[in-house]
């Protein structure tokens, strides 16, 4: 039964590509990745580079079938608010985009309201969310990881009126660091988060829904991932810039796939 559950969720292996890559560059990679890229087609493969490149990575994309993904945006729709970007701006550039990573969490103040209100936004413009959980050092070795981890998601994920979103599982002591978290670790975590899952939305969103995991991941460690039957992708940042090793994830990714 169990696995004839999980073999309805598709794999997933996004590239957070952070604040990395001029327009150049943005478009040195993609062209280093497209046309291997789209040749897999058991992988749902998306990159979300910075804002500035979407639009000409999108051209690049076109007729494939790889993925584009924002890494923010702001929650009101339009207005006086210096620098931001809104959801109506993204929605006819990409289909997915990053909500709450730790990284904005931690340096831009991001508080559950604010991914909540993000949240929202995606949703209304039609882009579906990858929101980003996780706790620090501080609260892992503290035992606190499972409350932290449940609040983020009851304060994010409320008064949502839809599931069509995934979760990413990023312990931030696992982001930049070299230190995955253990595929045993992570998948005891991510069990955790479908139980809320199940709790806030339902049992069937629950056990549709991706849940991705974040934090160090490369083409050694990715397979160990996947093979856990709560981990269902990857959130990868430093090893999407590399072509070789991006694609190398999205291959092994494949042939894991149900
Ligand atoms: O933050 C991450 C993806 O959003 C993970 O980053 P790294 O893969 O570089 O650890």
């Amino acid at each position: 039964m169990v696995l004839e559950i999980m073999s309805q969720r598709i794999r997933v292996i996004a590239g957070n590509w952070k604040m990395n890559t001029v327009l150049d560059e943005a478009v040195e990679l993609v062209n280093g990745l497209r046309y291997e890229l789209d040749e897999i087609d058991t992988v749902e493969k998306i990159i979300c580079p910075p804002f500035i490149s979407l639009a000409k990575i999108k051209e690049l994309l076109q007729g494939t079938s790889i993925r584009l993904g924002a890494q923010d945006l702001f929650y009101e729709d339009k207005g006086a608010y210096t620098g931001e970007i809104s959801g109506s701006m993204l929605s006819d550039l990409c289909q997915y985009v990053i909500v709450g990573h730790s990284e904005r969490r931690a340096y831009f103040n991001e508080v559950d309201e604010i991914v909540n209100r993000k949240m929202k936004a995606a949703l209304r413009h039609g882009l579906k969310p990858i929101m980003c959980v996780g706790e620090n050092l501080k609260q892992n070795e503290s035992g606190t990881s499972e409350s932290v981890i449940s609040e983020q998601l009851r304060v994010g994920l409320s008064g949502l009126t839809s599931s069509n979103l995934m979760v990413a599982y990023e312990p931030v002591w696992a982001i930049g660091t070299g230190k995955a978290a253990t595929g045993t670790y992570a998948q005891k975590m991510m069990a955790f988060i479908r139980r809320q899952i199940a709790e806030i939305f339902t049992e069937t969103a629950a056990n549709e829904l991706p849940i991705l995991y974040g934090g160090s991941v490369n083409p050694e460690n990715i397979l160990e991932m996947l093979a856990e039957p709560d981990i269902d992708g990857a959130l990868v940042g430093g090893a999407s810039l590399k072509p070789g090793l991006f694609l190398s994830i999205v291959r092994q990714a494949a042939k894991s796939s149900c």
